[in-house]
């Protein structure tokens, strides 16, 4: 089969835990089955060559991507406005394992891309962790982030295949992502 046999879009506020949950699931299927592939990837080398900052401090989960993101967020919206699909497009080029897991969808446009490009294979999974624990992540509420597109582009009218609460219950993240992973094994065994 050509292309994907399962797209998994991931989308979740501010610290929910996208990139940790994204991770898990990556380690146990290991990186020939599965690749992570992050929007905020080209968009943040973008932004940092044009800025003149340093990209690899602006993929962590420290403060730096902080001081730049309601920047970075206008940065990234002038191109998505202009072509909704322009992150999307880069970040599958080349990707030849059969799962992929976008970890980051921000807004309706991203996951419609998918939706458009791969809906017969596609899955969107929704992180959620409560305010206090994402305060306790470091996550500090800020005007014109937490109350903009950026973070509430998919609060409303978009449904998600699954749900996934990340609030530090370890047995409990373990019991969810069990499910999914039978289901993604599901779908790789019917595929072959
Ligand atoms: N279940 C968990 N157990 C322990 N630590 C966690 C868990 N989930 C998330 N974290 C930690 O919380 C922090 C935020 O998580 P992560 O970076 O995955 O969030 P995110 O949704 O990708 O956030 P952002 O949108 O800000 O990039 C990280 O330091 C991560 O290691
Ligand atoms: C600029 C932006 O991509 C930053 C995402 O950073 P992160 O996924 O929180 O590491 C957010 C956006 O696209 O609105």
């Amino acid at each position: 089969m050509e292309g994907p046999h399962l797209v998994l879009v991931f989308s979740g506020k501010r610290k929910s835990g996208k990139d940790y949950v994204t991770e898990l699931i990556r380690e146990r299927l290991g990186p020939d089955t599965c690749a992570v592939l992050r929007l905020s990837g080209p968009l943040k080398e973008q932004y940092a060559q044009e800025k003149g900052l340093d990209f690899q401090r602006l993929l962590d989960a420290s403060g730096y991507k902080e001081k730049y993101r309601a920047d970075m967020i206008a940065w990234g919206e002038e191109r998505r406005n202009a072509d909704p699909g322009f992150f999307c497009r880069i970040i599958i080029q080349g990707v030849t394992q059969p799962v992929w897991i976008v970890s980051d969808a921000r807004r309706k446009s991203d996951i419609d891309w998918f939706l458009s490009c791969y809906g017969a294979v596609t899955q969107t999974v929704r992180v959620v962790a409560s305010e206090e624990t994402r305060k306790a992540r470091g996550w500090i509420y800020t005007p014109d982030i937490d109350d903009a597109d950026s973070e509430c582009g998919l609060d409303q009218g978009t449904s998600f295949n699954w749900v996934i609460t990340n609030n530090g219950d370890q047995e409990s993240l373990d019991e969810q992502l069990h499910r999914l992973m039978d289901f993604i094994h599901s779908k790789l065994d019917s595929s072959v």
